[in-house]
């Protein structure tokens, strides 16, 4: 496997993949000054000779991934820890990073190159759009829908059945409980624009 972006992200990414015993091949970042992350080497893409492995983008920020996702022309690989929870009916899009502790219930349907990050819950029936983000601790309870290049903060809880737009931000400790429309930033219980 190989990823693209050394961050702290990447971090919790190479931790999956030392868990599954899976070779991490390259690792590469667009800043020259990032040589090493937890005694890896980092090159820069033109130090790779060929992407022929499959590839993960290890980065948090959303916009970036889209915009690195857009631009390669490789197969995209999964980062799912043996310790998240994910239901048989649910499906996961190529690119889609799942953390430890994590749980997507029944008939949820998450798509490219998103983030479920540590502990998170997803219930039943929800659809999550590409590029989005569930922080660490956020709670989607049953069909919940949430657009492109979201960012779910920490702790967030979104009610049953709420709509999220896409490119949205929701607070860290929200409590969502009316539809948000796209490119809102919406934080506080219950959940106000601002
Ligand atoms: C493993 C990982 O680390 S994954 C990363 C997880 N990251 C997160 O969860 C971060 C989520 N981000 C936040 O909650 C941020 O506070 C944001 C994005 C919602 C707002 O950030 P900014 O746009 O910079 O807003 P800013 O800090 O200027 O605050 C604007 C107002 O909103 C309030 N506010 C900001 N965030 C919150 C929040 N989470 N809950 C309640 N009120 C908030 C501020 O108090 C401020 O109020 P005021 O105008 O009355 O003083």
């Amino acid at each position: 496997m190989i990823l693209y972006g050394a961050s702290g992200h990447a971090k919790v990414i190479i931790d999956i993949y030392k868990q599954l015993n899976v070779t991490i091949s390259a690792i590469i970042d667009d800043n020259v000054k990032v040589t090493s992350i937890l005694g890896c080497a980092v090159h820069t893409l033109d130090d790779i000779d060929s992407l022929s492995d499959n590839l993960i983008i290890s980065i948090g920020n959303n916009n970036v991934r889209k915009e690195i996702a857009e631009r390669l022309n490789v197969e995209f690989g999964n980062a799912i820890h043996p310790k998240a929870i994910i239901d048989k009916t649910s499906q996961l899009g190529v690119g889609t990073a799942v953390m430890a502790g994590s749980v997507i219930n029944s008939s949820t349907v998450i798509g490219k190159h998103c983030i479920i990050n540590t502990s998170s819950s997803i219930d039943h029936d929800c659809i999550l759009e590409d590029y989005v983000h569930v922080s660490p601790n956020a709670t989607l309870c049953g069909g919940v829908n949430v657009g492109q290049g979201t960012h779910i903060g920490a702790g967030a809880v979104i009610i049953p059945n709420i709509k999220i737009g896409k490119w949205c931000v929701i607070g860290a400790g929200s409590v969502v409980i009316s539809d948000v429309l796209d490119n809102q930033k919406v934080v506080g219980n219950p959940a106000r624009k601002i």
